[in-house]
Protein backbone atom coordinates (compact mmCIF):
# COMPACT_ATOMS: atom_id res chain seq x y z
CA UNK A 1 0.00 0.00 0.00
CA UNK A 2 1.53 3.73 -1.05
CA UNK A 3 1.83 5.67 1.77
CA UNK A 4 1.12 9.42 2.10
CA UNK A 5 -1.35 11.52 0.74
CA UNK A 6 -4.99 9.51 -0.10
CA UNK A 7 -5.34 5.96 -0.26
CA UNK A 8 -8.05 3.54 -0.46
CA UNK A 9 -8.25 0.26 -0.99
CA UNK A 10 -11.56 -1.68 -2.46
CA UNK A 11 -13.33 0.60 -1.04
CA UNK A 12 -17.34 -0.01 -1.22
CA UNK A 13 -20.66 1.82 -0.21
CA UNK A 14 -24.14 0.86 -0.90
CA UNK A 15 -27.71 2.40 -0.42
CA UNK A 16 -30.25 -0.14 -0.24
CA UNK A 17 -30.11 -1.82 -3.57
CA UNK A 18 -27.65 1.42 -5.20
CA UNK A 19 -24.10 0.24 -5.24
CA UNK A 20 -22.73 3.34 -4.86
CA UNK A 21 -19.04 2.74 -4.60
CA UNK A 22 -18.33 -1.06 -5.84
CA UNK A 23 -14.63 -0.99 -5.42
CA UNK A 24 -12.64 2.11 -5.55
CA UNK A 25 -8.42 1.46 -4.82
CA UNK A 26 -6.71 5.09 -5.83
CA UNK A 27 -3.65 7.07 -4.46
CA UNK A 28 -3.68 10.33 -4.43
CA UNK A 29 -0.13 11.68 -3.84
CA UNK A 30 1.25 14.47 -1.54
CA UNK A 31 2.38 17.79 -3.50
CA UNK A 32 -0.12 16.93 -6.98
CA UNK A 33 -3.20 17.75 -8.07
CA UNK A 34 -5.18 14.57 -8.56
CA UNK A 35 -8.39 14.78 -10.49
CA UNK A 36 -11.23 12.35 -9.20
CA UNK A 37 -12.90 11.80 -13.15
CA UNK A 38 -16.41 9.65 -13.43
CA UNK A 39 -19.93 10.37 -15.31
CA UNK A 40 -22.57 11.60 -13.51
CA UNK A 41 -23.73 8.85 -10.98
CA UNK A 42 -20.49 7.09 -10.71
CA UNK A 43 -20.03 7.47 -6.81
CA UNK A 44 -17.69 10.47 -6.63
CA UNK A 45 -19.42 12.27 -3.75
CA UNK A 46 -19.93 9.49 -2.49
CA UNK A 47 -16.56 8.10 -2.74
CA UNK A 48 -15.71 11.95 -1.36
CA UNK A 49 -18.05 12.22 1.56
CA UNK A 50 -16.21 8.28 3.15
CA UNK A 51 -12.50 9.94 2.51
CA UNK A 52 -13.68 12.75 4.52
CA UNK A 53 -15.19 10.75 7.61
CA UNK A 54 -18.67 11.96 6.86
CA UNK A 55 -20.10 8.36 5.29
CA UNK A 56 -18.61 5.28 6.64
CA UNK A 57 -17.64 2.22 3.82
CA UNK A 58 -19.12 -1.07 4.17
CA UNK A 59 -15.79 -2.57 3.38
CA UNK A 60 -11.89 -1.22 2.87
CA UNK A 61 -9.66 0.65 3.65
CA UNK A 62 -8.69 4.10 3.69
CA UNK A 63 -5.82 6.65 4.81
CA UNK A 64 -5.97 10.13 4.82
CA UNK A 65 -2.41 11.57 5.53
CA UNK A 66 -1.95 8.34 7.58
CA UNK A 67 -5.24 8.52 9.63
CA UNK A 68 -7.93 6.04 9.38
CA UNK A 69 -11.23 8.14 8.60
CA UNK A 70 -13.48 5.28 10.23
CA UNK A 71 -11.52 4.66 13.48
CA UNK A 72 -10.35 8.18 13.95
CA UNK A 73 -12.54 10.54 12.27
CA UNK A 74 -12.54 13.76 14.64
CA UNK A 75 -8.12 13.06 14.02
CA UNK A 76 -8.75 12.95 10.27
CA UNK A 77 -11.17 15.96 10.35
CA UNK A 78 -8.52 17.90 11.46
CA UNK A 79 -5.73 17.53 8.34
CA UNK A 80 -8.45 17.15 5.84
CA UNK A 81 -10.37 20.33 4.40
CA UNK A 82 -13.72 19.66 2.61
CA UNK A 83 -15.63 21.45 0.61
CA UNK A 84 -19.01 20.08 -0.88
CA UNK A 85 -20.36 20.77 -4.39
CA UNK A 86 -23.26 23.17 -2.51
CA UNK A 87 -22.28 25.83 -0.01
CA UNK A 88 -24.74 24.55 2.64
CA UNK A 89 -26.13 26.90 5.95
CA UNK A 90 -25.70 30.10 7.79
CA UNK A 91 -27.51 32.00 5.05
CA UNK A 92 -27.56 34.85 7.20
CA UNK A 93 -24.13 35.03 8.69
CA UNK A 94 -21.26 37.58 6.55
CA UNK A 95 -18.47 35.85 4.55
CA UNK A 96 -16.01 37.24 7.33
CA UNK A 97 -18.71 35.74 10.26
CA UNK A 98 -18.61 32.54 8.37
CA UNK A 99 -15.10 32.17 8.48
CA UNK A 100 -14.51 33.11 12.11
CA UNK A 101 -17.07 30.52 13.10
CA UNK A 102 -15.59 28.22 11.17
CA UNK A 103 -12.06 28.67 12.34
CA UNK A 104 -14.07 28.38 16.07
CA UNK A 105 -15.52 25.43 15.24
CA UNK A 106 -11.70 23.69 14.83
CA UNK A 107 -10.84 25.01 18.36
CA UNK A 108 -9.04 28.44 16.77
CA UNK A 109 -8.79 31.01 19.73
CA UNK A 110 -10.91 33.95 19.28
CA UNK A 111 -7.86 36.46 17.50
CA UNK A 112 -6.45 33.64 15.66
CA UNK A 113 -10.10 32.80 13.68
CA UNK A 114 -10.38 36.59 13.11
CA UNK A 115 -7.04 36.62 11.63
CA UNK A 116 -7.04 33.77 9.59
CA UNK A 117 -10.62 34.83 8.24
CA UNK A 118 -9.02 38.34 6.71
CA UNK A 119 -6.33 36.82 5.41
CA UNK A 120 -8.59 33.76 3.32
CA UNK A 121 -10.70 37.14 2.60
CA UNK A 122 -7.33 38.37 0.76
CA UNK A 123 -6.52 35.08 -0.53
CA UNK A 124 -9.84 34.52 -2.27
CA UNK A 125 -10.56 37.77 -3.46
CA UNK A 126 -13.90 37.95 -1.10
CA UNK A 127 -12.74 41.47 0.25
CA UNK A 128 -15.48 43.29 -1.26
CA UNK A 129 -18.33 40.81 0.20
CA UNK A 130 -16.67 40.39 3.64
CA UNK A 131 -19.18 42.14 5.81
CA UNK A 132 -22.45 40.27 2.80
CA UNK A 133 -24.54 37.60 4.20
CA UNK A 134 -23.58 34.44 2.57
CA UNK A 135 -27.36 34.13 0.89
CA UNK A 136 -26.58 36.95 -1.24
CA UNK A 137 -23.34 35.65 -2.91
CA UNK A 138 -23.45 34.02 -6.17
CA UNK A 139 -22.48 30.46 -6.86
CA UNK A 140 -19.18 31.55 -7.97
CA UNK A 141 -18.85 33.43 -5.07
CA UNK A 142 -20.28 31.11 -3.12
CA UNK A 143 -17.51 28.68 -4.44
CA UNK A 144 -14.61 30.95 -3.08
CA UNK A 145 -16.30 31.36 0.32
CA UNK A 146 -16.41 27.31 0.30
CA UNK A 147 -12.94 26.69 -0.49
CA UNK A 148 -11.97 29.71 1.95
CA UNK A 149 -13.94 27.81 4.50
CA UNK A 150 -12.01 24.76 3.89
CA UNK A 151 -8.68 26.21 4.03
CA UNK A 152 -9.43 27.76 7.65
CA UNK A 153 -7.36 25.33 9.69
CA UNK A 154 -4.71 24.70 7.32
CA UNK A 155 -5.47 21.61 6.41
CA UNK A 156 -2.57 19.03 4.37
CA UNK A 157 -5.42 17.28 2.38
CA UNK A 158 -8.11 18.84 0.38
CA UNK A 159 -11.07 17.16 -0.90
CA UNK A 160 -13.18 19.38 -3.10
CA UNK A 161 -16.34 18.42 -4.76
CA UNK A 162 -17.10 20.56 -7.98
CA UNK A 163 -14.82 23.52 -7.24
CA UNK A 164 -14.95 25.39 -10.36
CA UNK A 165 -18.44 25.13 -10.87
CA UNK A 166 -19.99 28.10 -11.41
CA UNK A 167 -16.83 29.92 -11.68
CA UNK A 168 -16.22 32.77 -14.71
CA UNK A 169 -12.71 32.90 -16.40
CA UNK A 170 -10.70 34.95 -14.46
CA UNK A 171 -11.85 33.03 -10.80
CA UNK A 172 -11.04 29.66 -12.59
CA UNK A 173 -7.53 31.14 -13.49
CA UNK A 174 -7.03 32.15 -9.98
CA UNK A 175 -8.29 28.99 -8.50
CA UNK A 176 -5.54 27.02 -10.42
CA UNK A 177 -2.60 29.23 -9.13
CA UNK A 178 -4.05 29.30 -6.01
CA UNK A 179 -4.51 24.99 -5.93
CA UNK A 180 -0.98 24.76 -7.65
CA UNK A 181 0.36 26.78 -4.96
CA UNK A 182 -1.26 24.64 -2.12
CA UNK A 183 0.34 21.52 -3.75
CA UNK A 184 3.53 22.78 -3.91
CA UNK A 185 3.61 23.43 -0.21
CA UNK A 186 3.61 19.88 0.01
CA UNK A 187 -0.40 19.42 0.53
CA UNK A 188 -2.67 16.71 -1.12
CA UNK A 189 -5.40 17.79 -3.33
CA UNK A 190 -8.07 15.34 -4.79
CA UNK A 191 -10.72 17.09 -6.95
CA UNK A 192 -14.09 15.73 -8.22
CA UNK A 193 -15.79 16.79 -11.43
CA UNK A 194 -17.47 15.64 -14.32
CA UNK A 195 -16.96 18.55 -16.55
CA UNK A 196 -13.20 17.85 -18.14
CA UNK A 197 -12.52 21.05 -19.82
CA UNK A 198 -12.48 22.46 -16.18
CA UNK A 199 -10.39 19.32 -14.49
CA UNK A 200 -8.19 19.08 -17.51
CA UNK A 201 -6.48 22.47 -16.71
CA UNK A 202 -6.06 22.00 -13.13
CA UNK A 203 -4.61 18.19 -12.47
CA UNK A 204 -1.36 16.87 -12.49
CA UNK A 205 -3.21 13.40 -12.82
CA UNK A 206 -6.42 11.45 -12.85
CA UNK A 207 -8.07 8.57 -11.19
CA UNK A 208 -11.31 7.79 -13.20
CA UNK A 209 -14.68 6.15 -11.50
CA UNK A 210 -16.84 4.35 -13.64
CA UNK A 211 -19.92 2.75 -12.28
CA UNK A 212 -18.77 2.98 -9.04
CA UNK A 213 -15.29 0.93 -9.90
CA UNK A 214 -11.85 2.41 -10.17
CA UNK A 215 -10.00 1.95 -12.95
CA UNK A 216 -6.42 0.52 -13.21
CA UNK A 217 -3.74 2.66 -14.10
CA UNK A 218 -2.68 0.04 -17.25
CA UNK A 219 -6.08 0.37 -18.68
CA UNK A 220 -6.40 3.99 -18.12
CA UNK A 221 -2.73 4.22 -20.00
CA UNK A 222 -3.91 2.01 -22.74
CA UNK A 223 -7.35 4.85 -23.36
CA UNK A 224 -5.43 7.61 -23.52
CA UNK A 225 -3.21 6.47 -26.03
CA UNK A 226 -5.47 5.32 -28.05
CA UNK A 227 -6.96 7.49 -30.84
CA UNK A 228 -8.73 10.38 -31.15
CA UNK A 229 -10.24 12.61 -32.95
CA UNK A 230 -8.36 15.68 -34.74
CA UNK A 231 -10.24 18.80 -36.07
CA UNK A 232 -8.66 20.42 -39.01
CA UNK A 233 -9.27 24.26 -39.66
CA UNK A 234 -8.42 25.34 -43.00
CA UNK A 235 -7.76 29.07 -43.97
CA UNK A 236 -10.28 30.94 -44.65
CA UNK A 237 -11.67 27.60 -46.68
CA UNK A 238 -15.31 26.54 -47.30
CA UNK A 239 -16.12 24.04 -45.35
CA UNK A 240 -17.54 21.05 -47.58
CA UNK A 241 -14.55 22.30 -50.07
CA UNK A 242 -12.12 21.44 -47.65
CA UNK A 243 -13.46 18.32 -46.42
CA UNK A 244 -13.35 16.95 -49.68
CA UNK A 245 -10.04 17.83 -50.47
CA UNK A 246 -8.67 17.09 -47.12
CA UNK A 247 -10.63 13.48 -47.90
CA UNK A 248 -8.62 13.07 -51.06
CA UNK A 249 -5.64 14.52 -49.38
CA UNK A 250 -5.21 11.42 -46.97
CA UNK A 251 -7.25 8.89 -49.37
CA UNK A 252 -9.64 8.46 -46.94
CA UNK A 253 -13.01 8.43 -47.29
CA UNK A 254 -14.54 8.72 -43.45
CA UNK A 255 -14.26 12.36 -43.13
CA UNK A 256 -16.81 14.48 -41.47
CA UNK A 257 -16.58 17.98 -40.22
CA UNK A 258 -18.97 20.37 -38.11
CA UNK A 259 -18.85 24.41 -37.99
CA UNK A 260 -15.58 24.28 -36.11
CA UNK A 261 -13.95 22.43 -38.86
CA UNK A 262 -12.98 18.84 -40.93
CA UNK A 263 -13.03 15.93 -38.38
CA UNK A 264 -10.46 12.91 -38.77
CA UNK A 265 -9.87 10.02 -36.64
CA UNK A 266 -6.62 8.70 -36.50
CA UNK A 267 -5.10 5.89 -34.43
CA UNK A 268 -1.71 7.79 -33.04
CA UNK A 269 -0.01 10.67 -32.58
CA UNK A 270 2.46 9.64 -35.26
CA UNK A 271 -0.37 9.18 -37.98
CA UNK A 272 -1.50 12.35 -37.01
CA UNK A 273 1.44 13.68 -37.71
CA UNK A 274 1.63 12.01 -40.96
CA UNK A 275 -1.55 13.13 -41.75
CA UNK A 276 -1.13 16.82 -41.52
CA UNK A 277 2.26 16.41 -43.37
CA UNK A 278 0.32 15.00 -45.84
CA UNK A 279 -2.77 17.68 -46.05
CA UNK A 280 -0.22 20.34 -45.98
CA UNK A 281 1.65 18.35 -48.71
CA UNK A 282 -1.42 18.90 -50.86
CA UNK A 283 -1.23 22.25 -50.88
CA UNK A 284 -4.32 23.25 -48.31
CA UNK A 285 -3.45 25.78 -45.94
CA UNK A 286 -4.08 24.71 -42.35
CA UNK A 287 -5.12 27.47 -39.85
CA UNK A 288 -5.52 25.06 -36.74
CA UNK A 289 -4.75 21.40 -36.25
CA UNK A 290 -5.52 20.02 -33.08
CA UNK A 291 -7.08 17.00 -30.97
CA UNK A 292 -10.84 17.71 -30.96
CA UNK A 293 -11.40 16.44 -27.19
CA UNK A 294 -9.00 16.77 -23.87
CA UNK A 295 -6.85 14.58 -22.99
CA UNK A 296 -9.45 13.35 -20.29
CA UNK A 297 -12.26 13.58 -21.72
CA UNK A 298 -11.20 11.05 -24.42
CA UNK A 299 -9.99 8.83 -22.01
CA UNK A 300 -13.32 9.00 -20.36
CA UNK A 301 -15.00 8.12 -23.73
CA UNK A 302 -12.86 5.36 -24.46
CA UNK A 303 -13.60 3.61 -21.04
CA UNK A 304 -16.81 4.05 -21.05
CA UNK A 305 -17.59 2.84 -25.19
CA UNK A 306 -14.08 0.68 -25.37
CA UNK A 307 -14.02 2.72 -29.04
CA UNK A 308 -12.93 6.01 -30.39
CA UNK A 309 -16.21 7.62 -29.89
CA UNK A 310 -16.93 10.82 -32.13
CA UNK A 311 -16.77 14.52 -30.97
CA UNK A 312 -19.81 16.49 -29.97
CA UNK A 313 -20.15 18.38 -33.39
CA UNK A 314 -20.43 21.72 -32.85
CA UNK A 315 -23.22 22.33 -35.19
CA UNK A 316 -25.00 21.02 -38.26
CA UNK A 317 -22.30 18.63 -40.42
CA UNK A 318 -23.00 20.17 -43.91
CA UNK A 319 -22.90 23.32 -42.86
CA UNK A 320 -21.64 26.12 -46.33
CA UNK A 321 -19.00 27.40 -43.27
CA UNK A 322 -20.82 30.71 -43.57
CA UNK A 323 -18.66 32.03 -40.78
CA UNK A 324 -15.75 31.52 -43.36
CA UNK A 325 -17.00 33.98 -46.02
N1 LIG B 1 -27.89 8.86 0.17
C1 LIG B 1 -28.15 8.15 -0.92
N2 LIG B 1 -29.20 7.30 -0.95
C2 LIG B 1 -29.43 6.55 -2.06
N3 LIG B 1 -28.70 6.59 -3.18
C3 LIG B 1 -27.65 7.42 -3.21
C4 LIG B 1 -27.32 8.25 -2.08
N4 LIG B 1 -26.22 8.97 -2.40
C5 LIG B 1 -25.89 8.61 -3.66
N5 LIG B 1 -26.73 7.68 -4.14
C6 LIG B 1 -26.68 7.04 -5.47
O1 LIG B 1 -25.36 6.54 -5.64
C7 LIG B 1 -24.91 6.74 -6.97
C8 LIG B 1 -23.63 7.55 -6.96
O2 LIG B 1 -23.94 8.88 -6.55
P1 LIG B 1 -22.82 10.00 -6.36
O3 LIG B 1 -23.51 11.25 -5.93
O4 LIG B 1 -21.73 9.48 -5.51
O5 LIG B 1 -22.27 10.16 -7.86
P2 LIG B 1 -21.38 11.32 -8.52
O6 LIG B 1 -20.34 10.62 -9.33
O7 LIG B 1 -20.92 12.26 -7.48
O8 LIG B 1 -22.42 12.04 -9.49
P3 LIG B 1 -22.47 13.57 -10.04
O9 LIG B 1 -21.34 13.72 -11.01
O10 LIG B 1 -23.78 13.62 -10.72
O11 LIG B 1 -22.38 14.49 -8.86
C9 LIG B 1 -26.06 7.41 -7.71
O12 LIG B 1 -26.81 6.39 -8.37
C10 LIG B 1 -26.88 8.02 -6.59
O13 LIG B 1 -28.24 8.10 -6.97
Amino acid sequence: MPSGGIVATHVRRSFGDVHAVRDVSLHAPPGKVTGLVGPNGSGKTTLLLMLSSLLAPDAGEIRVAGIDPVAEPQRARGVIGWMPDALGAWGSLTVRETLVTTGRLYDLPRDDAAARAESLIDLLDLRALAASPARVLSRGQKQRLGLARALVHDPRVLLLDEPASGLDPESRVHLRLLLRRLADEGRTILISSHILSELEELVDDAAFLIAGESVSADRVAASAQRGRYWRVRVAGGEMVAAQGAIAAALGRTDVTGDRAGVLVAFASETDAAAGLAAIVGAGIAVAEFAPSTGRLEQTLLDLREGTVAPPAIVEDTQTTGEGDR
